[in-house]
């Protein structure tokens, strides 16, 4: 262990809050960009045990409060429902000379109490840094965890699967709303960004369903608490996993199905050979399982049917404030939606809550299905409500709908004549792969009461995704308009 300054809980004082309002601002998985913030307190949660000689001096990790200057003052959220206060997990290395091979990842330098000047980076660009975590997380699987008092961290690990604590640590190229850093080729620790103190729904979910064996995800190997030294809280900061070394992305792996139908269009969908139908059947197995083990270990409830049509009632009427081109088949959906408002009580059970083809990966052992954190912009109360396994389902299909949309997007731009054939092969994409997905995820026929609740949960989801393109991708926002139209005009 280091010889770390004390105390290693606590408010900081001498960090200046700017320098790190303006790393947060550089980074991809800060989502508070485009919204007036300041950094109201810098918390620090404790230093990482297990440093080495020849890497920083200390890892001291810290909790980044925000306060957003868009709701109004007293307010906890605004309008469309945005947090007036956000927390952000910032790990940061200390070293006392400049490290040029960092020089990405460098937040600011400072004089640390008992350290002196100090050259600060973001811990998880550093390789040293993150052996420490792997270090203590390799000491902890004798007796399941390993707590330091000094820092109320508690790194916890699950029987049956070992790391190597010498492997290398490297940042993951594709980080988005977290940061994911793999240890040689076994395993990946996500470092959740934005916290909400209590239990993570990813950690939870995929406790469940390692100790249950389901092979349709990565299987957990251990995960970090912190123990709020005051209110006793508990706040989970990262998520050890098993690396899917011969992962390929479900959504990738969509857009180069689509792209092959299309550079021979004369080819129905059923006969090319980038046919999607055996995946999507593969995939609808897939989720039938973690669903039928998330309802076995997590126990199922029931949702008032009329109370659900209500909900997504006034969902729309908030995402129709931020997109108003949902006014005009405000009718036709709310038809949609009021249509399950007689089917009584629902069944309802954990679920993944945002799923779609980005959060499917293709091993040689099958799909796995990762992230099991619920829709990024809903509080953590909001995603760890049961739901109806109908939404996942629905996301699923909605993502069947994207793939061959966004090829077009730019195919169109090369060959804007052979817009027309393209646009049959791609419903015939579409609806092939919607179709082997159901059969398998049903295992049969869809009722004509699921079929309503599943058109509900579509149309819920297409309006989601308008208000999320406006706000992430607004060239994209016409894909989910034009589902909402079509559902208005059914
Ligand atoms: N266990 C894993 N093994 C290999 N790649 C993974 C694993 N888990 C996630 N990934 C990849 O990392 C990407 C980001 O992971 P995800 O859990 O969705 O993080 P985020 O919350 O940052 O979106 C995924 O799209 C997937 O491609
Ligand atoms: O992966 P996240 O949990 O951050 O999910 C958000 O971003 C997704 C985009 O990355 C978004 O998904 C939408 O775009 C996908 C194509 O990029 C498409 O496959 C999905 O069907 C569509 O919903 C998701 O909605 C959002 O919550």
């Amino acid at each position: 262990m280091s010889d770390a300054p004390a105390p290693f809980t606590g408010p900081v004082d001498h960090v200046d809050p700017a320098v790190i309002a303006d790393y947060l601002g550089r980074t991809r998985w800060f989502g508070g960009k485009g919204r007036p913030f300041e950094v109201s307190q810098v918390y620090r949660i404790g230093h990482v045990p297990g440093t080495a000689e020849g890497g920083p001096v200390a890892v001291l990790n810290h909790l980044v409060e925000l306060t957003y200057a868009d709701v109004p003052a007293g307010a906890a959220e605004g309008e469309d429902g945005e947090q007036a206060v956000e927390v952000y997990q910032v790990p940061l290395a200390f070293y006392t000379d400049a490290e040029s091979r960092l020089e990405h990842a460098f937040i600011g330098w400072w004089e640390e109490p008992g350290l002196g000047w100090v050259h600060v980076y973001d811990a998880v660009h550093d390789r040293e840094a993150m052996a420490a975590w792997q270090r203590t997380f390799f000491d902890a699987y004798e007796t399941g965890e390993a707590h330091d008092a000094a820092s109320g961290l508690t790194f916890r690990r699950l029987p049956g699967y070992e790391i190597d604590p010498d492997a290398r640590a490297s940042l993951f190229s594709g980080e988005q709303s977290n940061s994911t850093v793999m240890f040689g080729e076994d395993a990946i620790l996500k470092v959740f960004r934005k916290l909400t103190p209590g239990r993570n729904p990813d950690i939870e979910i995929h406790e469940v369903l390692t100790r249950a064996g389901c092979a349709n995800v990565a299987a957990l190997y251990g995960w970090i608490d912190w123990t709020h030294p005051r209110t006793g809280e508990i706040w989970q900061l990262s998520m050890l996993q098993q690396f899917l070394r011969t992962a390929s992305d479900g959504w990738d792996l969509a857009l180069n199905s689509v792209r092959t139908l299309f550079s021979d269009p004369e080819t129905r969908a059923s006969a090319s050979g980038g046919d999607f139908a055996g995946e999507a059947t593969r995939l609808g197995e897939a989720l039938r399982e973690v669903h039928d083990t998330l309802a076995e270990h997590f126990g199922t409830s029931e949702k008032d049917a009329g109370a659900l049509a209500a909900l997504m009632g006034r969902r729309l009427g908030a995402a129709a404030a931020v997109v108003p081109a949902l006014e005009e088949h405000r009718e036709g959906l709310l038809r949609t939606f009021g249509a399950v408002a007689d089917q009584g009580l629902l069944t309802t059970q954990r679920v993944h809550g945002d799923l779609h083809l980005g959060q499917t990966l293709r091993t040689s052992l099958g799909w796995k299905i990762v992230d099991f954190e619920g829709e990024p912009a809903k509080t953590l109360a909001e995603r760890v409500l049961p739901d109806s396994p109908w939404r996942d389902v629905a996301g699923m299909l909605r993502s069947f709908d994207y793939a061959p949309r966004v090829v077009e997007r730019t195919w169109s731009e090369d060959d804007p004549e052979g817009t027309e054939a393209r646009q049959a092969r791609a419903a015939e994409w579409a609806n092939r792969a919607k179709n082997h997905f159901l059969v398998a995820y049903t295992g049969g026929e869809v009722t004509e009461a699921q079929r309503t609740l599943l058109d509900a949960y579509v149309a819920d989801k297409a309006v989601y995704e308008t208000v999320y393109e406006t706000r992430n991708r607004p060239t994209w926002v016409d894909i989910p308009l034009q589902a909402v139209a079509e559902i208005g005009e059914s």
